[in-house]
């Protein structure tokens, strides 16, 4: 609600400004590296390819390719674009360790329809309503970013009788739409049914908002989608994922709730499936 109370506040959320700034210096120092070396001719990743364009661009005032874009690029896509998904997929295993009853069905599902001779594709994913609907029940349950990402309206704005003046912070509070019980046939639990109709076939929900919505949509929800899929299947294909403990003992409930939500870390045994 008050943001800049909390740098009044003792706390370890001192440190972050720290962190974030080794971070920055470490991506500067690696862009600086290839600007040296670079072949302007043949780019090698996206560092080469971006930096090619600021050269290209060097006496253009308002071009976007300048140093402090390409760190906050580069920035932007490792912290939206790995915990999020690596996040979501420990999510998913940690629920497969507690519920051994969904694993085993995601797995008679991948063996009728990819079997064990080659790795598991995109065009599966319409022939395994199951694991989908795993899948998006996993993103659902855990709402991953439970304020989305923080807003600010660009000038002064009306909004269902409310007046927000220009520069005002907005937060989607997509919990609300994530666990709202009118949307939702078992909105509280992990329950892969909110995603299936009586046939057992996926079934789209509009309320689905775990990447947001409208113009600033995540812009990595198509690749996030492919990759959760694609290394989800692939796990539970090659590993049947085991508790060290009682599956009624584990906690599913996130270890650090504020602008992300993260699962708590638990050993587990990945045994190879014959
Ligand atoms: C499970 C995976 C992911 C989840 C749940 C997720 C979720 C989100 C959410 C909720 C937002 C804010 C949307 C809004 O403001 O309405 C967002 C924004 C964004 N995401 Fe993701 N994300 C994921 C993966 C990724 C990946 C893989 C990438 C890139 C490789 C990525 C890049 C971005 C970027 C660049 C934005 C800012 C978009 C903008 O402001 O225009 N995300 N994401």
């Amino acid at each position: 609600m008050f943001p800049r109370l909390a740098w009044y506040l003792p706390g370890p959320h001192h440190e972050v400004f720290q962190h974030l700034e080794k971070v920055r210096n470490y991506i500067e120092q690696e862009a600086k590296q290839r600007l040296s070396h670079l072949d302007i001719n043949s780019p090698q990743d996206y560092i080469e390819a971006f930096l090619v364009r600021m050269l290209e661009q060097e006496h253009k005032p308002d071009s976007e390719f300048h140093f402090d874009n390409l760190v906050s690029s580069i920035w932007n896509l490792f912290s939206a674009g790995t915990e999020t998904t690596s996040s979501t997929l420990r999510h998913g295993l940690l629920l497969m360790l507690k519920y051994p009853h969904v694993q085993e069905r995601i797995q008679k599902e991948i063996d009728e329809v990819v079997g064990s001779s080659r790795s598991p594709s995109v065009q599966d994913r319409q022939n395994m309503p199951y694991t989908d609907a795993v899948i998006h029940e996993v993103q659902r349950s855990m709402d991953l970013a439970p304020t989305s990402v923080p807003h600010k309206t660009m000038r002064d704005t009306e909004f269902k009788g409310y007046f927000l003046p220009e520069g005002t912070m907005v937060l989607t509070l997509l919990s609300s739409v994530l666990s709202d019980p009118k949307l939702w046939k078992n909105p509280d639990a992990f329950d892969p049914e909110n995603f299936l109709d009586e046939n057992g076939s996926f079934k789209k929900n509009d309320a689905f908002l775990a990447f947001g919505l409208g113009k600033r949509v995540c812009l990595g929800e198509g690749l996030a989608r492919v990759e959760l899929f694609l290394l989800f299947s692939s796990l539970l294909q090659r590993f049947t994922f085991r508790a060290t403990q009682p599956p009624e003992e584990i906690d599913t409930s996130p270890a650090c709730c504020s602008f992300g939500r993260l699962p708590r870390t638990y050993s587990c045994y990945a045994q190879l499936r014959e």
